[in-house]
């Protein structure tokens, strides 16, 4: 059985630019892993079939699931004939902005890359994990990574600042496809992309805070007005800066010390199931 750690991201600047006539939107965003991550367990199977095992029943275990996707498009694309038995040790929460599946597909990409020997290159990698999503790419190579065009189009930059990633998930999840089709393009408030661009550059914690923008957040406010409460919450408890992810609901705040992200945590988990701490990972592929 061969092993691969799937990583959630963050979004810390999401910006669409334009409507494409594809369906898909123009986007710059900054993203970055953070240390929540899924275990993937792949096994060799000589019968050609592929079969998915997840620890959540919340996770499809057929051809919706981009995993499987991943394995057969890699089979389709290279004519192999043996099959793979995908076990997900599932952490990351669903449906939440967090990249989960999109990363599963990315590991079982990189996983079977090695258990079928196919020597293909990262970039080889993330060009085939475009056909399955937008995010795909960037999860090939982790780290922190300014993504355009519909995502794929990945630039690598430095680590953020170093601090402590609170995550809070609202019982509900997002379609991601609702969020972008709610989005009125000629209202949006714009973040800065380039001064958070200079902010990771000159390793400025403050200004990371205060240039974090998403462009979706609105949305999905709108759409689930208990994000916002999260978002409040999470303020009052202490977070240096607060933002949703993605397409969310999931909500992130950014505190600069220990003691006060165990208060948050704490204080969070009154009226949220799902919070977590977790620290940025910073470089690419350093959870290989
Ligand atoms: C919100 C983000 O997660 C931010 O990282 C991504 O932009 C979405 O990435 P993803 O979930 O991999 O998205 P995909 O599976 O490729 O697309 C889901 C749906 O989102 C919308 N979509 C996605 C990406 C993009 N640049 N423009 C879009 O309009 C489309 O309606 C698409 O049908
Ligand atoms: N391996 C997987 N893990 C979780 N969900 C998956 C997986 N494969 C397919 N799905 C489906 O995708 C939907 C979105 O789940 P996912 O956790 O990938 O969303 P997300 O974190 O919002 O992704 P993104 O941030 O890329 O938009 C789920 O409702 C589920 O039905």
């Amino acid at each position: 059985m061969l092993y691969v750690k799937a990583p959630a991201k963050i979004n810390l600047t999401l910006d669409v630019l334009s409507k494409r006539p594809d369906g898909y939107h123009e986007v710059e965003m900054i993203m970055t892993t953070v240390d929540l991550a899924d275990r993937i367990g792949l096994e060799n199977r000589q019968d050609g079939q592929i079969l998915i095992q997840s620890s959540n029943n919340f996770v499809p275990d057929d051809q919706r699931n981009l995993a499987y996707q991943a394995a057969q498009l890699l089979k389709d694309t290279y004519d192999i004939k043996y099959g793979v038995s995908i076990t997900i040790d599932k952490q990351i929460p669903i449906a939440a902005g967090l990249a989960g599946g999109s990363s599963d597909a990315a590991g079982t990409l990189k996983g079977l890359n090695e258990l079928w020997q196919l020597q293909l290159t990262p970039d080889d990698l993330a060009e085939l994990g475009a056909k399955i999503g937008s995010d795909v790419p960037y999860c090939v190579y982790g780290g922190t990574a300014i993504a355009r065009g519909r995502g794929e189009k990945i630039e690598h930059i430095a680590a953020p600042p170093n601090c402590w990633v609170v995550l809070a998930k609202p019982t509900i999840g997002v379609s991601t496809a609702a969020v972008y089709g709610g989005l009125e393009l000629d209202q949006v408030e714009h973040p800065q992309t380039a001064k958070m661009l200079e902010a990771i550059a000159e390793n400025d914690y403050e200004k990371m805070c205060r240039n974090l923008g998403n462009v979706l957040e609105s949305v999905t406010l709108g759409l689930h007005p208990e994000v916002s409460s999260i978002k409040e919450q999470m303020k009052r408890f202490g977070a240096d800066a607060v933002l949703m992810s993605g397409s969310g609901p999931t909500v992130f705040g950014f505190v600069s010390n220990e003691a006060r992200t165990t208060r948050i945590v704490n204080g969070l988990r009154g009226f949220c199931d799902e919070v977590y701490a977790v620290r940025m990972l910073g470089e690419r592929y350093s959870l290989d």
